[in-house]
């Protein structure tokens, strides 16, 4: 796997390249050494040193690039707009189905960027090397190299600034938050295509007429339907037999119909093996012995942490196989000195996982706690419509583990999904012998939004009769959570409770149902 490099996108304030950047004095204000030195100002980098800085600490931020990082100028952001877009052209194509005849939609793909990038803007200031200032933190152009444990070398990467041997700077801690870039597969021709990445795709000024796009997980789905319903006609390939493998079959069963309808041809299971030139744009022929034709081609197959030239083995910090830095639970890595956040730790790469390491590992390093990262209730979202939400133990793995029970509820028959004719879609949740929630899966529209209250029962060992006793506003998504709970507690009872009992719960069950 070869690693791509992220290309200008916009020309917001934080782009070094485009409003000179002006570095801080590099010297720490002791005159000694750092108390954090943080590489990467993503989101990792951004909360650590918004949190060293509130801790009083001297901290320096050392960003190559853009502060901000893959979440604000190639991930999250641009992607939930571009979505925003593509989910509101298909809103109007189907609305006919409530009797609004939305005639003539017509997608103009620059507008739809201009969208994007406005989006980006607006969001930026959070994220800049100003705001850092401002909560007191310093912050440096430059690429860092580790030099040796308690150093590291600072190249001034900006243009018209020569290399040079760059600055030695000394820290007492520092903490590595480096993110990752999209993994590239030495698949023959497919460099010959140029191919698109999540982080070159934003430069696209036209909408690609067919757009192959390679791997199904969150970045394959959300971009290719968001494609597909942009106007490309869109193939995903997936060599796993199921979209989105790391959740359940059964969601990954109800999005693959959903892209089905929005034109999407879907081929799992097989592989890309190669790709040749043709008259008329790309083909890719694959393992199972069928041909795409392509114009553009989208690989999203998973990301390469960037750690390849950061001098770890100088500061005595410990990469697996894959090059992810090793970190034991409280984020320390083999160097006492220092840690690691992020995407660059080969933990589930979220946004919202890169805020709370770098929170709770400035938070071990400056003030000497002991706090753990939480690896048992990282919620997952993938934003697709509709959208599949999950936590915990996914419910296609509650067979590996002893004494789990599933609940599932269908929204055909939920009244909100019913109200918006959205039927498809379902909620399941994992409990164990004493009913507390251990997982949960959702699909449906705003399954993200619904999947909070399940997040913070699997967090703090609620149980399902816990849930089944807090009232839910009706008609809402959340109705599928709370019927998931009381058809467990109504179970239970029906297990233990005498037959008269039961025959009372099975008549108040019916006119519930009415
Ligand atoms: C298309 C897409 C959509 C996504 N959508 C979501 C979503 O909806 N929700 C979600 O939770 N997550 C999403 N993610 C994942 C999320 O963007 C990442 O998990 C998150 O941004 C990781 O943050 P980080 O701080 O670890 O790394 P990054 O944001 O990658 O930051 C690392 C920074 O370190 C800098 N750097 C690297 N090497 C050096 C060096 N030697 N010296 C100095 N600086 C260096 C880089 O320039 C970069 O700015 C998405 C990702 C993609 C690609
Ligand atoms: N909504 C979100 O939170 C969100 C959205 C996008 C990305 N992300 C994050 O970004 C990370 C990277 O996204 P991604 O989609 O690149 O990775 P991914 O790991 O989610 O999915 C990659 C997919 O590509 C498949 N694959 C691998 N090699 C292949 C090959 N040669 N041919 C065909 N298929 C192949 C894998 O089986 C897998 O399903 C994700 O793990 C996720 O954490 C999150």
């Amino acid at each position: 796997m070869t690693e791509n490099s992220p290309t200008d996108f916009t020309t917001a304030k934080s782009d070094p390249r485009t409003a000179g950047w002006r570095s801080d004095e590099l010297t720490p204000p002791d005159g000694t050494a750092w108390d954090l030195l943080i590489i990467g100002g993503g989101t990792a980098g951004i909360v650590a040193a918004k949190t060293a800085a509130g801790f009083g600490a001297n901290v320096l931020v050392v960003e190559a690039a853009r502060t901000g990082g893959d979440c604000l100028w190639t991930g999250c952001v641009p992607s939930k707009a571009l979505l925003a877009a593509a989910h509101a052209a298909a809103d109007a194509r189907t609305a006919v189905r409530y009797g609004v005849h939305v005639d003539g939609v017509r997608v103009d793909f620059g507008e739809v960027m201009t969208h994007v990038r406005a989006t980006i803007e607006t969001i930026e200031p959070d994220d800049s090397p100003d705001t850092l200032r401002a909560a007191g933190a310093h912050v440096a152009h430059g690429r860092a190299k580790l030099s040796s444990p308690d150093t590291a070398v600072i190249i001034d990467s900006s243009p018209g600034t020569s290399a040079g041997d760059g600055v030695r700077v000394r820290f007492r801690h520092a903490l590595i938050a480096t993110g990752s870039s999209p993994a590239i597969p030495p698949i023959p021709g497919l460099a010959e295509a140029d191919p698109l990445t999540s982080d070159t795709i934003w430069s696209l000024t036209e909408l690609p007429q067919r757009l192959l796009v390679l791997g199904g997980g969150s970045i394959g789905c959300e971009l290719g339907q968001a494609f597909a319903r942009l106007g490309s006609h869109v193939s995903i390939l997936e060599e796993a037999p199921n979209l989105l493998p790391r959740e359940d079959p059964h969601a990954a069963s109800l999005l693959l119909a959903a892209l089905a309808d929005d034109g999407i041809s879907i081929s799992n299971g097989a592989r890309l093996e190669s790709v040749e030139r043709r008259d008329n744009g790309w083909r890719g022929r694959t393992s199972s012995g069928s041909t795409i034709p392509f114009d553009r081609v989208l690989v999203a197959v998973g990301r390469t942490p960037h750690t390849a030239d950061l001098g770890l083995e100088a500061a005595g910090v410990t990469s697996d196989d894959h090059g992810h830095v090793v970190v034991d639970k409280q984020l320390r890595t083999s160097n006492p000195r220092i840690w690691a956040a992020g995407d660059v730790t080969g933990h589930p790469q979220f946004t919202h996982v890169a805020g709370v390491h770098g929170s709770l590992a400035t938070s071990n390093a400056i003030l000497g706690l002991h706090r753990s990262v939480d690896t048992a209730t990282i919620p997952r979202v993938t934003f697709t419509q509709p959208e599949v939400a999950a936590v915990g133990v996914a419910p296609d793995q509650a067979g590996a583990h002893s004494g789990l029970t599933v609940r599932t509820i269908d929204h055909t028959d939920l009244d909100r999904a019913v109200t918006e004719d959205i039927r498809r879609g379902v909620t399941r949740l994992v409990l164990d012998r004493r009913g507390r929630i251990v997982g949960a899966t959702i699909v449906g529209p705003r399954a993200g939004e619904s999947l909070a209250e399940l997040v913070l029962a699997a967090r703090q060992g609620l149980r399902a009769r816990d849930l089944a006793t807090a009232m839910h506003a009706y008609p809402t998504y959340g109705d599928g959570p709370w019927r998931a709970a009381i058809e467990h507690v109504q179970s239970q009872l029906h297990r233990s409770a005498p037959r008269s009992v039961r025959k009372i719960l099975a008549s108040l069950a019916r006119r519930r149902a009415h």
